[in-house]
């Protein structure tokens, strides 16, 4: 009631002062500011040229997402296996979004490697590191930031079979359907991504960028 007087009162002041009522907030309360203002801001890089998935696009299908597991996996003890670095945004939101979440379910991240220091291509070479818990007989959900040759998943799901897992679904966030050379199975994605170099929410280049709240394409001449 007394957030609502405030804004009646700001308002009017903002009629005679010719503000608009969203900027009138945010001279007025810092918490908007941070909220609208600065989102906005935070949706801008120099070094990006295009914004492809927005921090609210993200978030609205992330949340489909977590629904959808959370429904496929309900009667299961899903193994959340995130890959490293890439997916530790995406890993954080989803598990999140699982809800309610399936009793024993559990939460894990391998290390795979392919694209090495300043590169925007794999190397093909993808060296991986299992999680610390066991995974035999486990049903794993094995989470990607991004599917792109296939190479690092296509390595790691063999790694995953080879140590007797009940079942193996992969989810990621992006799926570059049009620079695959493996065959893997995107069991669950949450956008197809244009074929260019994408980076924020997790993806990097040259560990660059991962803490951009977007994902949005890369300057040329950034890596050029
Ligand atoms: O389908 P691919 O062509 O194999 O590419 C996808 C992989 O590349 C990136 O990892 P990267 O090797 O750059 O390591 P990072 O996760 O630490 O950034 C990304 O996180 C995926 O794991
Ligand atoms: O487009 C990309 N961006 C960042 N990392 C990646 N790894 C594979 N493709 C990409």
């Amino acid at each position: 009631m007394i957030a609502q007087a405030h804004l009646a009162s700001l308002s009017g002041w903002c009629k005679t002062s010719r503000l608009r009522s969203e900027e009138c907030a945010i001279s007025v309360f810092p918490a908007f500011q941070r909220s609208a203002a600065a989102r906005a801001g935070m949706e801008r890089h120099a070094d990006i040229t295009e914004v492809l998935f927005s921090e609210q696009n993200i978030k609205t299908r992330v949340a489909e997402m977590g629904q959808q597991l959370a429904s496929d996996y309900q009667h299961k003890q899903p193994l959340v296996l995130g890959v490293l670095s890439g997916s530790f945004i995406f890993m954080a939101d989803l598990v999140r979004c699982i809800q309610p979440p399936p009793s024993g379910l559990h939460v894990d991240f391998a290390r795979a490697q392919s694209y090495a220091g300043k590169a925007t291509w794999s190397s093909g070479e993808v060296h991986t590191i299992m999680g610390k818990l066991p995974i035999q007989n486990r049903h794993i959900i094995l989470v990607e930031d991004i599917v792109d040759s296939g190479q690092t998943t296509k390595n790691l799901i063999i790694g995953l079979k080879k140590a007797g897992v009940a079942s193996c679904a992969l989810v990621a966030l992006l799926n570059k359907t049009s620079r695959r050379v493996e065959n893997v199975d995107v069991a669950l994605q949450g956008f197809e991504c244009p074929d260019k170099f994408v980076v924020g929410y997790g993806l990097d280049f040259d560990e660059e960028y991962r803490s951009l709240p977007f994902i949005g394409v890369l300057r040329p001449e950034c890596y050029s």
